[in-house]
C-alpha cells in the first residue's frame, strides 16, 4: 500500500513554513529565532512548525502552570511564555544559564520574563524535589521535554504526577532525524545512540495507559501525552 505520509521533500516543509508557519510567528520568537541561528549549537532549538503546535496546545489547555526541561537559547520558553497569562508560571530548568542568557534580552524585551524561574541544574533532581511537595502534584497544566533523551521515561514518570489528569505532556526528537525508522547500519555514527534510546522511550510511551498519546511529524518529531487518569 502507498504510504500516507505526505513529507516527501524539502521543498513541502518549506512551502509548510513559508504558508503557515512564519507569517504568524510573533515577532519577538522570529527575533529569537533569527538571533539563535548564529548560535553554534542552533540546530538544537525548536523547530518553529512544531512550535506551533505547542502554542495551540497550550492555549488548547488553557496552561497557567507549566515545566520547560531544556531551555536553550529559550525558543520554546519564549513560545510558552507568549502564550500563558499574566499570572503564569515556568519552571524551566537547564544545565546551562549560558545558553539562557543569550536570548535572554529578547525575552526581556517582550515583557515576559516575570513568568519565568530559570533553575540552573540537572532536571531530574529539580522535579524529584517538586514531587516532595505532594501539593505539586497534579498542579501543572503543562509540560515541554526537550533535553538529554536517556532520561525521557524517568522525566515521563515524574511528569505523569505533576502534570493534572487532563494536562498534557510534549517530548520533542521523537523521530530523531528519521534515525527511528532506519536500520543499525545505515544510521550514521552520531545517531546511533539518540536512535536506540528514542526508540525503546516512543515503544515504552506507546504502552503507557496512563497517557493519550499522538505522535506527529513535526520539526525533529514531537509525541504529545494528554494524561487521563
Ligand atoms: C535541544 S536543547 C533545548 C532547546 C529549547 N527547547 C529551544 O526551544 O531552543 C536541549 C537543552 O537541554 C539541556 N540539558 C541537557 N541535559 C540536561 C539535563 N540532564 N538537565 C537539564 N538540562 C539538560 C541542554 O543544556 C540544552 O540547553
Ligand atoms: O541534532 C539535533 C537536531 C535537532 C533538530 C532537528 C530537526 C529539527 O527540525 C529540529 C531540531 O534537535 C536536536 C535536539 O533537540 C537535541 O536536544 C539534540 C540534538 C538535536
Amino acid at each position: 500500500m502507498e504510504s500516507k505520509g505526505l513529507l516527501r521533500s524539502d521543498e513541502l516543509y518549506e512551502y509548510i513554513l513559508e504558508t503557515s508557519v512564519y507569517p504568524r510567528e510573533p515577532e519577538p520568537l522570529k527575533e529569537l529565532r533569527h538571533v539563535t541561528e548564529q548560535h553554534p549549537r542552533a540546530i538544537m532549538a525548536t523547530a518553529p512548525d512544531a512550535g506551533q503546535l505547542i502554542g495551540m496546545l497550550l492555549q488548547l489547555v488553557n496552561a497557567r502552570m507549566t515545566i520547560e526541561v531544556g531551555v536553550f537559547t529559550g525558543y520554546s520558553l519564549l513560545l510558552t511564555a507568549l502564550s500563558i497569562p499574566e499570572d503564569g508560571k515556568i519552571t524551566a530548568i537547564d544545565l546551562n544559564r549560558e545558553s539562557y542568557e543569550f536570548g535572554l534580552p529578547i525575552i526581556r524585551k517582550a515583557g515576559v520574563e516575570h513568568k519565568i524561574d530559570f533553575i540552573e541544574s540537572e532536571a531530574l533532581p529539580v522535579l524529584d524535589q517538586l514531587l516532595k511537595h505532594h501539593d505539586n502534584e497534579g498542579s501543572f497544566d503543562f509540560a515541554y521535554v526537550d533535553a538529554d533523551k536517556i532520561n525521557y521515561q524517568n522525566y515521563h514518570e515524574r511528569l505523569m504526577k505533576l502534570v493534572k489528569v487532563g494536562g498534557i505532556v510534549v517530548y520533542d526528537n521523537t523521530l530523531w532525524g528519521g534515525s527511528v525508522a532506519m536500520s543499525d547500519k545505515d544510521t550514521p555514527e552520531n545517531r546511533k545512540q539518540g536512535r536506540q534510546l528514542t526508540i525503546e522511550f516512543n515503544k515504552f510511551v506507546a504502552e503507557d495507559d496512563r497517557a493519550y498519546i499522538s505522535h506527529a511529524p513535526l520539526g525533529d518529531g514531537i509525541t504529545i501525552c494528554r494524561r487521563i487518569v
